[in-house]
This record gives structure tokens, sequence and C-alpha cells, in this order.
């Protein structure tokens, strides 16, 4: 059976299995995969969030075998039973992009956000200095052991985009507009973004867009996360005029920078630019790239722990 999210439009091919408390992966479901009553799925694609509720598990009395299909989805979160992800009758409701989805007016985040919506970072007072976490030397602090497992990596942006560049970028910041590329599901790796059209070196891919905090706030943020095996680490943290910052994006959200995934060897750059006085991360084109091609980083940790707890960082 074809299921297909409505949030993202693409068929729910993969995703995750958690478990009832939404704290651990169980593992990751394949397609035309039954599942067994109260599990959390969360579409491998666009990760909406549904709590499937109970399924048929009887056989069928010509075949003997047991069908696949599900009888009901109720919403995590919520009594009522609103179909956002459908197919024949199926009803699913998702924890984000709820709202629009019932009215039908849930955009796809490719679509242009009008300006007023743009969620615009907090501002940060530009003389203020923000304060080191205490006995902490800047390279131990992306390496935040929580629960005895570093997370974040040390990921650098370069500073000082020049200027022409960053004229033709501003309106592609904040229009929030996603082009040229797309979630695709990478196995171990998890969601990862790919390239749907050639992007020349210097080009704009995305912003890494989440909540900007400080440092030692974003830290704290992470002690908790990791507190949850299920949550990826999504903590980017950078420099910008002396103020140590992070952009958390742990928050799922539509938009695609939180999705790209590290390698040493990658294709993408991320930079710092000011955009009405507020730093954003983007992620850049460090070469021309391929239409098909996935899109990846250098996350820039390779101390020992960390690439101990995740080796893939060492490629
Ligand atoms: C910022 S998220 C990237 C998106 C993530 N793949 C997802 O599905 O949400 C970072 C996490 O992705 C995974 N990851 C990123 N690059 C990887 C790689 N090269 N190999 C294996 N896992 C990777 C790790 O679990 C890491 O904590």
């Amino acid at each position: 059976m074809d299921l297909f999210c409505r949030v993202c439009g693409r068929p729910r091919s993969n995703g995750k299995l958690m478990d009832r408390n939404q704290k651990n992966v169980l593992r990751w479901f394949k397609n035309d995969e039954s599942f067994s009553s109260e599990t959390l799925m969360i579409c491998g694609t666009c990760r909406t969030t549904v709590k499937i509720h109970k399924l048929d598990h009887s056989r069928s009395k010509k075949t003997n075998k047991r069908p696949t299909k599900i009888l009901n989805i109720i919403p995590w979160n919520s009594k009522e039973n609103s179909p956002i992800f459908n197919n024949k009758g199926i009803a699913y409701r998702t924890s984000f992009g709820l709202r629009r989805a019932l009215d039908g007016t849930y955009r796809n985040p490719q679509e242009q956000l009008p300006e007023h919506e743009i969620p615009l970072l907090p501002t940060v007072p530009e003389t203020e200095e923000i304060p080191s976490p205490a006995g902490k030397k800047e390279m131990d602090v992306p390496q935040c052991l929580a629960g005895g497992i570093p997370r974040r990596s040390k990921r650098k942006p370069k500073d000082n985009f020049p200027e022409e560049t960053l004229q033709e970028m501003i309106p592609k910041i904040l229009s929030g507009v996603e082009e040229g590329i797309q979630i695709e599901f990478y196995g171990e790796k998890g969601c990862g973004i790919k390239t749907n059209r050639p992007f020349k070196k210097g080009d704009y891919v995305c912003e890494y867009k989440g909540e900007l905090v400080d440092m030692s706030e974003g830290m704290e943020r992470e002690q908790k996360y990791s507190k949850d095996a299920s949550l990826g680490s999504y903590c980017f943290y950078f420099k910008h005029k002396n103020h140590k910052l992070c952009i958390d994006a742990t928050q799922e959200s539509p938009y695609m920078g939180r999705l790209v995934n590290h390698s040493r060897e990658g294709n993408l750059v991320p930079m710092t630019v000011e955009v009405k006085r507020n730093p954003r991360l983007i992620l850049k084109a460090k070469e021309d790239i391929d239409a098909n091609t996935e899109v990846t980083y250098d996350y820039g940790d390779l101390s020992k722990e960390s690439v101990k707890h995740n080796p893939w960082l060492a490629f």
C-alpha cells in the first residue's frame, strides 16, 4: 500500500519507529511494513510525527495472511482525528504544520514565505560580549558531553561574506526559499539533502535555520537533549564579532539546512552573514555541484572523544 505524506508529499517509504514516549528510536522502518499498535511513526522525509493507534492484525480468511492495513491513526497530543496524511481513508495528524494542513493552507517548504512570517532570530546586542562558559576553552565547547557521549561537532563557519554576493543572497535568506534541494533518505545517516539541479561554486544553497542562542545556553540545551537518544545533534556553534553563539535547530522545521550531513570532503561550506543586524548561518557551494548529489559539509570535529563515539566524523 502506498502512503504519501500530505505534509511533504513524499512516499512514506522510510522513517523512524519510536517508542511510545517518543524517547527511543526502535528502528528504521521499511516500506510496506505493518506496525504494532501504539507505535509512533515519523515520516522519513519531512519527519512529521504521527501516532499509530490500532492496526488490523487479523488474518485474511481467503489468504490467511496478515494485512498491513492501518485501521486508524490518532494524533499525538490530540483527541480529534483529522486527516493530514491520507491514503484511502487513513487518517493521520501531525505535530507541525497542523493548522495549515487542516484548513488546506499548508505551505510547501519550497514556497516563499511572506516576510511577516519569516521566523526572525532574536537580536543579539552588538556591544554585548557573550561570556564563554566558565572554565571551558572554546575548543572544548562543541564536544559537550552529556550522558558521556560527545554530540555536536565543532563546525566552523567562515566570516565576512563578500559584500556583492551577500547582496544577492539577502533576499533569498529573508524569503526562506530553499530552491534546488530536497530531502532524501540515506540509510544509517538518516535524512540528508540532495540537489535537484546543478549549483555553481559560491552559490547560496540554504540556511542553517534555527533558534539563535548564546553558546552557554546551547550547551545547556545539548545536555538536556542528550538524555533523549532519539534526538540527533543539531546545535551549531560559531563565533560572530567576538560573540560565541549557537544555532539550535533541534526543533523540527520545514527548513532543510538542519538536515545536511557531514563529510570531510563536503561540497558545501558554512558561512556567517549578518542580516538586519542578526548573524545568520548559511551553507554555500564550495565547488560546482551536479544535480542529484548529496550536499554535505565538514562538521569539523576530529577530537578523539567525538570520533570514538561518532566514527563517521573521520570521513
Ligand atoms: C544535523 S543532523 C543531520 C541530519 C540527520 N541525518 C537527520 O536525519 O536528522 C546530524 C546527525 O546526522 C547524522 N550524520 C550526519 N552526517 C553523518 C555521516 N556522514 N554518517 C553518519 N551519520 C551522519 C548523525 O546522527 C548526526 O548527529
